[in-house]
């Protein structure tokens, strides 16, 4: 049996901060693995600057060519969209009976977390490893008992702040790994 931490997220595009995350949690934590979902579209997200979720997977691929314990997972592409993430979990549940999920959130997702669908059986049934994010209320569900807060290095940085910047011709240098950079470059990806 393998404790598998779920890393959810639109990654348009992944960063540094999601790639921090992913690392402490893989190797910092009592997870032996992570898998970065890539949801195609998250439900309550404005669809306008989704970039295709095939671009997105493989920015995710090109930042973990070198990483061990943490992979993709392209689960989501196949079920119906928006991604309700109790359908996604009860999914891979069935097809991977051997392992322990556990969900991990930054704060600014648990604040919302009462707006997902079915939230209060995800919170019956499943862990929540949940890191502090810069500027964000403190939700009242950190007191839950399902809810770990991690102490996770934090980092300001977001997808949003990375997509204005290369929509402004700025420098995004160390903001995701040169790999990314080089693919975003290349494909033209966040321009308009
Ligand atoms: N800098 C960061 N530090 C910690 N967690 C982050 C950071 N950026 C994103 N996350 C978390 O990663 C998960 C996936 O986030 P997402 O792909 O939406 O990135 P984002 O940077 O928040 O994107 P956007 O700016 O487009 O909303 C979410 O749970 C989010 O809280
Ligand atoms: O299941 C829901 O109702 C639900 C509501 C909002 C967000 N989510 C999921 O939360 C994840 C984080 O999304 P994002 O866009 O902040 O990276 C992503 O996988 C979404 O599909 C899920």
């Amino acid at each position: 049996m393998q404790h598998i931490g779920l890393f959810f997220g639109s990654f348009n595009p992944i960063h540094t901060g999601h790639l921090i995350i992913a690392n402490y949690m893989a190797h910092h934590t009592e997870l032996d693995e992570v898998w970065m979902v890539i949801s195609p579209h998250n439900p309550l997200k404005k669809k306008d600057t989704l970039i295709n979720m095939y671009d997105r997977l493989e920015m995710v691929n090109l930042a973990l060519e070198q990483t061990a314990h943490i992979k993709s997972c392209t689960i989501e592409f196949n079920m119906p969209k928006p991604s309700y993430t109790i359908d996604t979990l009860v999914h891979l549940q069935e097809k991977y009976p051997q392992h322990t999920f556990y969900l991990i959130m930054g704060e600014d997702n648990l604040s919302s977390f009462e707006k997902w669908k079915n939230y209060e059986i995800i919170l019956r049934d499943y862990k929540l490893l949940v890191y502090p994010r810069p500027g964000v209320k403190p939700s009242p569900l950190k007191e839950h008992p399902s809810v770990y807060i991690t102490d996770t290095p934090q980092m300001d940085i977001s997808a949003t702040f990375i997509r204005k910047a290369i929509k402004e011709g700025k420098n995004v240098q160390f903001f995701s790994p040169d790999k990314v950079l080089a693919f975003i470059e290349k494909k033209g990806l966040y321009n308009s």
